[in-house]
């Protein structure tokens, strides 16, 4: 597989706090490469960092053999980073096929003809529709967003950030606040789009992370402390006693 993302000793400084101290990683094509750590590692900062929303102080990320560090977000958009957020973010009134429109409309910006109802519009229609059938929201489409049950929004923010055709996609905390039946759906999910889409994912649900990851990489103060495949960083002793200060709660979690 060949490497997609490549970042090379990125930091970021917040006053005296290394938020990001000279990370090394590696996201390779075709890949689910988990981005692990205990609160305040530094995971949504990189996200932030590959998303083009936070500015390094130093280091470089190269996307796709291309260096982006000084990229815009839009620009990182249009090459195919596409972000989702611990947050969810729709617009009310709006139904569900018309939220992934909306994705959509931003993606082919000026490309789409404006004087034309957006609802014929064959290059917005298909794709949303498209996003919403791949997460399992195609028959709620023509719904009001907010009938959709909290799980049921992650999923169309998922739809969302597919509809912008992405090469790489950033999910910061998918199943954050989510219930056991939800969590065990958007897992499935994932499973499935894993296979088609590069992946870095945070995540605090070990379950989750060992059922889905390629790679897993575990951050401790903005560092990278180890990076491989699953049973291999389960198995590192810095990284269990680093991740919780106790050798079995990263099993116990993962279990
Ligand atoms: N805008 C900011 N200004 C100052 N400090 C910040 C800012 N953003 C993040 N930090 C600090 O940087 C460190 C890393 O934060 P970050 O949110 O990236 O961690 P995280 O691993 O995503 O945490 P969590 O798992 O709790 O979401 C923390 O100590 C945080 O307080």
């Amino acid at each position: 597989m060949n490497e997609l993302l490549v970042v090379r000793n990125l930091v970021k400084r917040y006053g005296g706090l290394t938020a990001t101290d000279g990370l090394d990683l590696t996201v390779r094509s075709g890949e689910l490469h988990a981005l692990i750590g205990p609160n305040g590692a530094g995971k949504t900062t990189i996200m932030g960092q590959l998303a083009g929303e936070i500015r390094p102080d130093s280091g470089e990320i190269n996307f796709d053999g291309q260096a982006i560090t000084r990229w815009s977000i839009p620009r990182r958009a249009l090459a195919g980073i596409a972000r989702s957020y611990q947050i969810v973010q729709l617009v009310e009134g709006f139904s569900v096929q018309e939220n992934v429109m909306l994705m959509v409309q931003a993606r082919l910006g000026h490309s789409f003809r404006p004087w034309q109802p957006v609802l014929r519009q064959r290059e917005i229609v298909e794709p949303a529709l498209r996003a919403l059938d791949s997460v399992g929201l195609a028959d709620r489409a023509r719904e009001d967003v907010m009938t959709l049950a909290h799980g049921e929004h992650r999923q169309l923010e998922l739809a969302m950030v597919l509809a912008m055709s992405p090469r790489l996609l950033l999910l910061d905390e998918p199943l954050a606040g989510m219930s056991q039946a939800e969590s065990a759906v958007l897992v499935d999910l994932l499973g499935r789009l894993k296979r088609q889409y590069t992946i870095l994912l945070v995540e605090h649900d070990m379950q989750a992370v060992f059922a889905l990851a390629d790679q897993v990489s575990v951050l401790v103060y903005g560092k990278a402390i180890c990076s491989g495949a699953p049973a291999q960083v389960r198995a590192d002793p810095a990284v269990r006693k680093a991740y919780l200060g106790d050798d079995d709660a990263l099993a116990r979690r993962a279990a």
